[in-house]
Parts: C-alpha cells; structure tokens; sequence
C-alpha cells in the first residue's frame, strides 16, 4: 500500500488531468449516442454564432452605401447588390433571425442533453463507488476516518455532477466557437484577424497558471472539508460521551481550527478564480480598443470600411465572450479534475480479499458436513510485525462446540475475524472441512457460519426485514426462527410486533433486545457453524437463561466457538481453549483445566470469588 486516504491528507496530485480525463471515457462511451449528437449541434450553432457579427457589418455596409460584395475563402459572395435598400435590409433581417432561432433552439438542446448524460455519468460513478467501497477490505475502515469518505461519496460526486449541470461541459463549445470565429475572421480581414489572435495568445496563458493555481487551493480545501466532516461524524457518533465528558467546548474549539483553515484555503480558490475573471475583462476591453484603434486607421486610409470595423468590433466581443465563459466554468471543470482525482483515489484503493478464480469455484464442499475447522500455524498482525496472534494450531471437530476464553486483548476477537475472512492471516492458513477459506467464494464461506456478535447492527427498517436482511423469507419461517431463538415473546411485545420500525442503528431497542434480534437472524439462517462472541453479555440472567435453553437447541449438530467473559455459561462446551496475548496456552474441558491448575483455573476462581 503506497498511501492511504487517511495517512496523507495534503498528498499532492499524482495523475496528470490527461489521464484522470481518460478515467471517465468509459463512463461516456455508455452514453456515446447522445454524446455524439450533442456535438453535432455544436457545429450549425457555432457557424451561426460567427455569422452574426457578419450580417450586422453588412447591414452597416448596405446603409452606408458601401460594396457589400465580399470573398470568402476565395469564393466571391455578393447577394446584395442586386436587390433595393429595403429589400436587402429585408433579407439581412430575416437572415439575422434564422441564426438567433438556430443558436436558440440548438444550444438549448445540446445543453439539455449533455447535462443528461452529465447526470448519468455521475450516477454510474456514485453506484460503481458504493460497490467499490462495500467490497474493500475491514482494514480499509480501520485506517479510513467514516466522514473523510462520505465526503469523497457525497460531496466529491456532487463536484463533478456540477461540471455537467452547471453547463462546464460546454468548454467543448466554447473552444469551437473560437475556432470558428477565428477562420472567420480572417477570411475577412486578416490584419485585425491576426491582432485579436495575437491578444488572446498571452490570455491563455494567464488562464493556464491561475488554474493551475486554483486546482492546488482546491485539492487542499477539499481535504479540509474532509478532516471537517470526519469531525463532525464523530462527534455526532459520539454525542453522549462527548456531552458527558463535557468535552463540548474542547471540542468546539477543535472544530473551529480545522473550519479556519478549511477557510483559508476557500479564500484562496477564490482569489484565483477572480483573477481570471478580472484578467479577462480587462483583455476583452484591450482588445476591443486595439480593434478600435487599428481599424479607424485603416478605415481612414481607406483600406477598411465601416460596416467590416463593425464586424471585427462584434468579432472582438465574440472572441472574448467564450473564453469568458470559459473563465467561469473552469471553476467547475477543476474541481471536477479534482473530484474525479479524489474518486479515483478510491476506486485505486485494492480489494485485498477477494474471491478464488473462476476455476476454484469447485472447491466448495457439500454444506451438510457439520463443518470443521482447522487453524494451521495462523500468524496475524493488524499493525506489521505487531502480532496479536502467534502460531494459533487447533482443529474443531464437526459438531464440537468450543470455547475462546483469555483475558481482554488476547485475540479471541481476532480470531473469529480471521476465520470469517474479515481480515486474512499473515502466515498460516485457515481450513473448512479442509479446504482452505481463500479458496472458498466469501458469500459461500459467509453462508456456513452466523456470528453473533456483542454489538448487533440493525439498520433502519422493520423487525422482520432487520432478521432476513434482504433474503427471501416466508414469514413462518421468520416466526419459528425468532420462536426457536426465544425472542418471540420480545418481538411480540413490540408496538406493532414484527413490523415495528427500527431505527437507523437500532437506537429505540436496548443493548439486550438488539441481540435478541440477532439470535433469530442467525437461526433463519441454519448455519452450518454457530460463533457467538460475547453475545449474552448484555442480557440479564433470567434472559440470558432462557436464550442458553435456546442455543443449546440451536447448537445441536453444529460447531461452535463461543466468547464469553462469564466462564459460568460455558461450563457444558466440549472443549476451552485458552489465550494469553495471542497464544495458546492451554486446551480441555472446563474440569480437566480447573484440575490442571493453570491460567483457566485461576480466571474461574476468582470469578467464583466475586459471584
Ligand atoms: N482493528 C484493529 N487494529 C489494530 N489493532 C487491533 C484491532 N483490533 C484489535 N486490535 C488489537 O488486537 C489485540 C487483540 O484484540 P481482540 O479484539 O482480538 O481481543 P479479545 O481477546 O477479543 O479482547 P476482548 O476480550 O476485550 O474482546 C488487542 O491488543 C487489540 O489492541
């Protein structure tokens, strides 16, 4: 791993725009039809765009009774002379209204459509993310503060959507306008063609170094908003320990140094885009004087007549319009750069446990073996080389229940995560019913065990969708699932029984209803292994005895590992095997231990001791 989203929050872009621009043509060419047509407007509207300053120096000429003849490119064009001042100022007319309806109708509908696309392409972006990130490893979250990434899902997709909805996208049109306008030009006048190209030339630059000033300012408030939001989400997590800790004011104060310098570096962003702004209008007023200034002295050597000086005197405003345009939309379109960059940041990150290739898929065993469990030499660091397992050798029988017992931070935890493949052994590996869990597809290996765990999740909807979890149920089956775990009774007594609504993280059930709830969510499931990591400990002891009653039923045919601190209620397991920082100290059944006189036999006299 070369960086983290958390490890360095101010690192410097890396992908140069050219290829961050590539990583959205896969995104465009779903939508290439509408793309394409959106581009075969730009060209009548453009040459529409460029005609009008034309027509209106013709006009000039007709009144002013000059030649209204003039070549094109070589191609001698002359519909005027022929026909009366009113005709002519007719046909100027309607002429002139044909290109406004063109620029009108065309430019609206391009805009319409790209925008369209815009939004899908920012919607397929949104989804592939969703996907991307529900598949990154655990290891992922541990290092990635929650609200540095909603910031990245939320607010930087939005960025970039902005580059299509605020119509940033019609650059493309901008810069064709120019073109057009310049062919234009000189195919008129190439005198004062050349000085007004000659203007823009420096523009350009200009525009190029305050980007790219813009775009450092810009990655560098993104990532403050990014430590803002990590800030906010936590506290709000927080909430109850930060009101009782009084940590409010400490916090506050926190909060506002990181909105300061979120602050400053908005400010910055926006000095560089009025700089731009204000460059342009400055230019735009230069050139025009400059067309001014050249022209009546040509037109004074008679080498130029007025309704031509008119014509340069629009063209000068037209050139600089679109490049105007594009002063204001390249706010949008670099904070989209910087979107898409801070995106691809996350689509980058690796999925670091994946599924076996195609060909392994065999691999999978028949699911009514009841389930071995095999851990082989397993080594495993969270941190490198800070191992909180160390060559862990034990094998569950199918159908053996077995107890994790040690003090806290021992790794009985670790454990459990390692053999659902939460996270993956450095050294050593870990077998199902011999087969090695890397080979097996995460859903199937998921599939054979349920976890209970402490801290059930619930997440916002009914009880009965909250224990099939988007599989397909009959509702007799959620009913003798909750009937089978005991907390029937429970969900019964609920204001509207199994349609009772949760809320988002289970906040209107206590601690103990919660792990109910996820009693029968495991039992719906007929796993094939049960683990159970200190899931009673919420629970009184008349609950808790009648959920012993129900496990012992639920166990029945299965293997187990249970946690549990209270040693009382894993006297009947077949076997305990003891941990002491990462290792295996001790194996056997509770009386074997206690007669072996070791840590087990010390831990349960002085719970004895307390009770
Ligand atoms: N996500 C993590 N990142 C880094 N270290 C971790 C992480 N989770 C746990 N640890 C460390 O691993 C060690 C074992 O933790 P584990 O949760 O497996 O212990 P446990 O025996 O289940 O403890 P408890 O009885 O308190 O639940 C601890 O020292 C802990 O600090």
């Amino acid at each position: 791993m070369t960086h983290s989203l958390a490890d360095q929050p101010n690192r410097r872009p890396k992908e140069t725009d050219w290829r961050l621009f590539l990583r959205l043509v896969p995104y465009a060419k779903k939508n290439m039809r509408l793309l394409l047509l959106s581009m075969v407007f730009l060209v009548p509207s453009a040459i529409a765009n460029a005609m009008q300053p034309i027509l209106i120096g013709q006009t000039v000429s007709l009144l002013k009774r000059e030649p209204t003849s003039w070549s094109f490119f070589s191609i001698e064009i002359d519909f005027l002379s022929s026909r009366s001042l009113t005709e002519g100022l007719n046909f100027l007319a309607g002429l002139l209204l044909i290109t406004i309806l063109t620029r009108l109708i065309l430019d609206g509908t391009q805009s319409y459509l790209v925008q369209k696309v815009g939004q899908r392409i920012t919607a397929d972006i949104r989804n592939d993310l969703f996907d991307h990130v529900t598949s990154l490893g655990v290891r992922f979250f541990d290092r990635t503060p929650v609200g540095r990434l909603i910031t990245r899902l939320t607010s930087d997709v939005e960025a970039l959507g902005e580059v299509f909805s605020t119509g940033a996208i019609g650059v493309v049109n901008d810069l064709f306008s120019i073109l057009v306008i310049t062919g234009f030009m000189f195919a008129r006048q190439w005198q004062l063609a050349t000085l007004l190209v000659l203007l823009l030339l420096p523009v350009t630059g200009l525009i190029i170094y305050f980007q790219q000033q813009y775009r450092k300012a810009n990655y560098k408030a993104r990532e403050e908003l990014s430590s803002l939001n990590s800030m906010l989400q936590e506290n709000i997590t927080g909430i109850s320990v930060v009101q009782l800790f009084r940590r409010e004011q400490f916090n506050g104060g926190l909060f506002r140094t990181v909105n300061k310098r979120y602050i400053h570096e908005v400010d910055r962003t926006i000095f560089h885009d009025s700089a731009v702004s204000a460059t342009l209008e400055w230019i735009s007023l230069v050139a025009i004087s400059g067309v001014l200034g050249v022209g009546s002295w040509l037109v004074m050597n008679r080498q130029l007549d007025f309704g031509l000086l008119s014509t340069f005197i629009l063209f000068a405003q037209r050139l600089f319009d679109p490049l105007r345009q594009f002063a204001e939309k390249f706010t949008a379109i670099q904070a989209g750069f910087t979107a898409v960059e801070r995106v691809s940041d996350i689509m980058n990150e690796p999925i670091e446990i994946r599924d076996p290739e195609k060909s392994h898929k065999g691999t999978s065993i028949t699911p009514t073996t009841p389930g071995e469990i095999r851990f082989e030499h397993v080594w495993f660091a969270y941190k490198q080389d800070d191992y909180v397992l160390k060559d862990l050798d034990f094998t569950i029988r199918p159908g053996e229940k077995v107890a994790l017992v040690g003090p806290t931070g021992a790794g009985k935890s670790s454990i459990i995560r390692l053999l659902s493949r939460l996270y993956e052994p450095t050294n050593g590996r870990i077998l199902l019913d011999g087969v090695d869990i890397r080979q097996l597809p995460q859903a199937e290996l998921r599939r054979r065990m349920a976890i209970i765990l402490q801290d059930g999740f619930l997440f916002a909807g009914d009880v009965k969708s909250n224990i099939t979890l988007g599989e397909t149920y009959t509702f007799d089956q959620i009913r003798s699932a909750a009937e089978a775990t005991n907390v029937a009774s429970l969900i019964e007594r609920l204001p509207q029984g199994y349609n009772t609504m949760l809320r988002e993280r289970g906040t209107n059930l206590s601690g103990g209803q919660k792990q109910l709830l996820a009693f029968a969510r495991a039992a719906i499931r007929d796993p094939q292994i049960l683990v159970l990591d200190e899931a009673t400990a919420n629970l009184d002891v008349g609950t808790e005895s009648l959920i012993q009653e129900a496990l012992e039923r639920l166990l029945e045919d299965r293997s187990a590992i249970i946690i549990a601190h209270r040693l009382s209620t894993i006297r009947n397991v077949d076997r305990i095997l003891v941990l002491k920082r990462g290792q295996l100290v001790e194996s056997g059944s509770h009386e074997e231990l206690l007669s072996q006189g070791g840590l087990y036999a010390s831990l349960y006299q002085l719970q004895m001791l307390e009770s």
